[in-house]
């Protein structure tokens, strides 16, 4: 039965995402965000770097509607689109419940939505078979390594056919091997669903292996530096991060957070 199912989840149309005048005040006084203007077209890759404490994570939880926001306008789609329904996100910690097999893990955002059985079980079976872990459903949490952790929080985002994929530091804690496989993982899903990503790192080659874009922010109150377009070819593999326009970009990311870090709070 297995064999039968595709390795590849259906395409989902991106959403874009419109981020103006963005402001951020947490009510104990402190700003996380101030001003911040941002334009993701649908289906773009785009990575967010910054100090630490700039504000990134309170940008994704905003975007995700996770968090209201003080000041300035957010909106995900156009108004004829779904919304916040299509919205995934996926953290460093996998955040996966012990007790349930990784087949129930990855059906889980399903059955919260009350999606029959047969229907959870087939998209959860194909999400996982996307990620690489076909062959793993009725393994447990504990029997799987990180890297497998992660993939089972990712097939458990894809499961809902998410059109804009919101990843806050997901790989920050594997090894640099585990890393690079699940970048290479990433840009294909990426490439074969069509989604918007935004992705949180502190990593300038991630940014720039991921992302077609690299977005980089000021210490607090996070504002944007650098908007930076990676025009390295859309199909990457590891020989590319030996390559000199690879380190270019790197290095104009990397220059960005210098900046950022001394940018004075005016
Ligand atoms: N609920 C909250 N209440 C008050 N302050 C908060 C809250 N959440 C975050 N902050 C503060 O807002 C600022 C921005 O936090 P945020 O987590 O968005 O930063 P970040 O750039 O993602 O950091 P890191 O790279 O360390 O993950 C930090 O100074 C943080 O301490």
């Amino acid at each position: 039965m297995l064999s039968r199912i595709s390795e590849k989840i259906p395409p989902s149309a991106g959403l874009p995402v419109r981020v103006a005048a963005l402001q951020h005040i947490f009510p104990n006084g402190v700003e996380a965000i101030r001003r911040v203007d941002l334009a993701i077209a649908a289906g773009e890759f785009v990575a967010i770097l910054g100090p630490s404490g700039c504000g990134k994570s309170t940008l994704l939880r905003v975007i995700a509607g996770l968090e209201r926001q003080t000041g300035g306008d957010v909106s995900v789609g156009s108004a004829d689109d779904a919304g916040r329904s299509d919205i995934a996100f996926v953290f460093q910690d996998a955040h996966l419940l012990p007790w349930r097999t990784v087949l129930a893990n990855a059906a889980l955002p399903l059955e919260l939505r009350g999606v029959p059985v047969e229907q959870r079980t087939s998209a959860a079976i194909a999400a996982l078979a996307s990620v690489g872990l076909a062959g793993f459903e009725d393994r447990y949490p504990a029997q799987l390594s990180g890297g497998m952790k992660m993939r089972v929080s990712i097939a458990r985002a894809l499961v809902t056919r998410p059109r804009l994929l919101l990843m806050d530091e997901p790989f920050a804690a594997l090894d640099e091997i585990t890393r690079q496989k699940l970048d290479d993982l990433l840009r294909k899903l990426w490439a074969d669903t069509g989604m918007t990503v935004l992705f949180v790192t502190h990593s300038t080659e991630e940014a720039t292996y991921l992302a077609s874009r690299a977005v980089v922010m000021s210490r607090r109150p996070g504002r944007i530096v650098l908007d930076h377009a990676i025009d390295l070819p859309a199909v990457r593999s590891a020989d590319l991060r030996g390559d000199v326009a690879f380190a270019r970009h790197a290095r104009a990311i990397y220059s960005a957070l210098e900046r950022g870090q001394m940018t004075e709070v005016a």
